[in-house]
Parts: C-alpha cells; sequence; structure tokens
C-alpha cells in the first residue's frame, strides 16, 4: 500500500461550454505532489481496492499520456516572483506573520490545466496560479487556484470518475456522450456547479484572470477565534473578454502574452478573504458561497519577474494547499487531504525523471521567440 503523500489536480477545457470544461478538467488532472505529511483520509484511500494517490496518478497519465519530468496536471507553466505587501488587514483574522503590514517574499507559477506539456494554449483551458508566500521568519504558506469559481465535483473519487467518463474516444477524439450522461445522472453536484462554471465569463490572459481558491480554510487570530474563509486574488488588469472563435498562430499565446506584460510593468492582484458564515459549507468546493459573504483585502500581489519554468525556482515547488503557516488551518473538505497526497505522487514521479521535450509554455519565453 501507497503512503498517503500525494495529490490531484483538474484540468481546464476547450471552448468555453459547461460541458466542455467539465471534460477539460477530466482532462487536466494530472500532478503534483505534496511532502510527507501522512493523512488518514477517511475516504477509503486505506483499503486494498482504494483509490490510492498512485492509481489516481496513474489514471492521470493514462488520459494524458505519460510526459516525463513534467507535473501531471498543469503540465505547462512559467515561473514568476514578485512580493506579497500586507495592508494589515489580515492581523485581525490571523495571527499568520505573512498578515502583519508589510512585504513578503513570492514565488509562483501561471500554468494551464492538462497533463500534456506540448498542447496549444487555449482560452478555454482552466489556469492556474500557484503561489508561495515567505515571510522574514521563514514562515511559508503554498496556496494553487484556479479561474473557475467553483470546483466541477464534491469528492476526489468523483473527480477520477469524471477523468474515466471524459476520456477521448479513440476514433472521435471527444469523450463518449452516453458515458458523461452516465456521470452527469450519478452526480448531481456537477450538474449544479457546471452552470456556475458556464456563465463565468472568460478573461483574454493571464494577466486578467481572477484565481480562486475554492477549498475552505480556517483563519485563527491571536486571541483563538477561527472563522472559515476562502480566498480569490483579484487582478488590477482591466477584463477584456476572450474572443473564443479565434485563431492563434502562435500556439502560446497566453504565456507568450504574460511575459510580454511583466516584462513592461510589474502586475498586480488583490487577495481577498471571503469569510464565512456559520452555515456555510465547508466541505463542499463544488458549492458557491452567498455573493453578500463579507470580503476583505488582505493587500497586492506584485508579480514583476517571468522565467523559463526550468529556470525558476518555482519549478521545483510542489504548491500543496496543505502547507500552512500557524494561523491558517484547513477544512475537513475531501480534496484537500486527497490534493496532497496526489501532488506528493506527481511531485515524486516528476523530480525523478528526465524531461525528453520542451514544454509548449517554454516557447513563449525562448530568445528566438523575440521576446526577451
Ligand atoms: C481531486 C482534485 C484534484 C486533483 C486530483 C488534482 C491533481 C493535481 C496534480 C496531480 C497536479 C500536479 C502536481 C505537481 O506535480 O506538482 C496539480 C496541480 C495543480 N492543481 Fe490540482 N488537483 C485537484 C484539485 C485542484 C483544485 C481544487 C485546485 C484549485 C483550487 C487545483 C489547482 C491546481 C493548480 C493551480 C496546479 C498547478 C500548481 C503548480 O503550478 O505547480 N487543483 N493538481
Amino acid at each position: 500500500m501507497e503512503t498517503i503523500n500525494e495529490q490531484l489536480t483538474e484540468t481546464g477545457h476547450p471552448h468555453g461550454s459547461n460541458e466542455g470544461r467539465l471534460m477539460r478538467m477530466c482532462a487536466v488532472i494530472l500532478a503534483v505532489v505534496v511532502g510527507g505529511t501522512t493523512f488518514a483520509y477517511a475516504g477509503g484511500w486505506l483499503t486494498p481496492s482504494a483509490l490510492t494517490p498512485s492509481r489516481f496518478v496513474d489514471t492521470l497519465e493514462q488520459v494524458s499520456g505519460n510526459h516525463p519530468g513534467y507535473r501531471r496536471n498543469h503540465a505547462r507553466g512559467v515561473g514568476v516572483s514578485g512580493y506579497f505587501e500586507s495592508n494589515g488587514n489580515g492581523e485581525k483574522l490571523s495571527r499568520a506573520s505573512i498578515f502583519k503590514p508589510g512585504r513578503v517574499e513570492l514565488l509562483g507559477r501561471f500554468s494551464l490545466s492538462g497533463g500534456n506539456p506540448q498542447a496549444a494554449d487555449s482560452v478555454g483551458e482552466v489556469r492556474g496560479l500557484g503561489l508561495q508566500f515567505t515571510s522574514t521568519n521563514g514562515e511559508t504558506w503554498r496556496t494553487a487556484m484556479i479561474s473557475l469559481p467553483v470546483f466541477p465535483v464534491d469528492t476526489p473519487e468523483a473527480f477520477h470518475e469524471l477523468l474515466i467518463a471524459s476520456r477521448p474516444d479513440p476514433q472521435t477524439g471527444k469523450p463518449v456522450p452516453s458515458a458523461m450522461k452516465e456521470f452527469s445522472a450519478k452526480h448531481p453536484e456537477s450538474a449544479a456547479a457546471n452552470p456556475i462554471i458556464g456563465k463565468t465569463p472568460i478573461s483574454d490572459g493571464f494577466a486578467n484572470t481572477t484565481f480562486h481558491g475554492l477549498n475552505t480554510f480556517y483563519f485563527t487570530n491571536r486571541e483563538g477565534h477561527a472563522v472559515p474563509v476562502r480566498w480569490i486574488v483579484t487582478p488590477e488588469q482591466p477584463f477584456r473578454a476572450a474572443d473564443t472563435s479565434e485563431t492563434h498562430v502562435d500556439l502560446s499565446f497566453l504565456f507568450h502574452d504574460l511575459a510580454g506584460a511583466v516584462h513592461q510593468s510589474p502586475l498586480r492582484w488583490h487577495l481577498i478573504v471571503i469569510l464565512g458564515h456559520p452555515d456555510d459549507p465547508v466541505d463542499d468546493a463544488s458549492i458557491a458561497w452567498d455573493s453578500t459573504r463579507e470580503r476583505v483585502d488582505l493587500g497586492v500581489i506584485v508579480i514583476n519577474a517571468v522565467e523559463q519554468e526550468q529556470d525558476s525556482s518555482a519549478d521545483k515547488i510542489n504548491f500543496d494547499p496543505l502547507v500552512l503557516p500557524d494561523g491558517i488551518s484547513p477544512s475537513n473538505d475531501p480534496l484537500l487531504s486527497a490534493r496532497s497526497a496526489i501532488y506528493s505522487q506527481s511531485f515524486t514521479r516528476r523530480a525523478g525523471e528526465t524531461r525528453s521535450l520542451p514544454s509548449q509554455s517554454e516557447l513563449p519565453l525562448n530568445k528566438e521567440s523575440g521576446d526577451e
């Protein structure tokens, strides 16, 4: 039996339709890995026939192909760095030193979901942002967020089923409609989440994307008061809707545009924490919280450098959502322990491999691309 040290990821989707997104999500599940914490995950991971992290990552590889050295999900990405300028508003909510007023070092990675590092960019693909905050006392917080407002399923088992259901038929290159229909009938949570995902406008690039943490955590302050929270990262860069019918000669146009924008001037987002009410669901990332929940702006995320993934320290980071400082703790959302365990499995596999082919995301930063 494999230890439970790994995590899962989800994928992006095709051309903006709900169903397409859901399928893409499934296709994206390859992944990351977390570190050594062992989670006695209560959803069957410890039984012999259970869905283990290793089995999950095997499925990701079966869906997206085996691409040695790459993340089994969100395989395409670039490393970024900058800082978080905390405004001190978080201090009353969490005792994490990251929220004291002042600057905190940031390392990050923008990515597209999916396990194929050579896929062409698509505006319909789910976008990812992993961030690592490191305060001067060495305290570290990692978070991996995506561009969807809710997750399409509520459990790792359901995500695994979705991956299998959305697997392309070799004959048509598309998921088998009957398999997706069967999945939807069995998963009402997915049927409810899909319209929310489908009506969320898609921006035309990474720079003006809002990223969602989705899972619920608790912030605990110095007095020991804990409040359930979710967080989002909202761009200062103005929204422009993506043109989903546009064709792109540059297969890496999204990463290329991001690099070009950072080279022109630093990009800025706000870290917004959303405070839950006592009756809000804390263990189900497929359910949106009421939009009237109080939001607190904790400060500005400034990204001022972008690097080829393999040159960036972010490449070696496992953006495990359970790497948390004192003052932030996880909820009992089953996705969290599963992600941690599956990311760890993905990380362990990729760390022991040599990359054979370049990722599509490496192209925009190549000198010959004219971007530097
Ligand atoms: C059961 C659900 C999930 C599974 C199985 C899964 C699986 C994975 C895997 C295997 C990776 C690659 C890990 C690595 O090699 O470092 C990954 C990366 C990622 N996942 Fe997930 N994931 C899940 C849910 C989520 C959720 C809910 C979010 C967002 C809230 C998310 C956001 C990301 C992001 C942004 C990355 C890329 C991080 C980076 O740049 O290293 N995933 N996921």
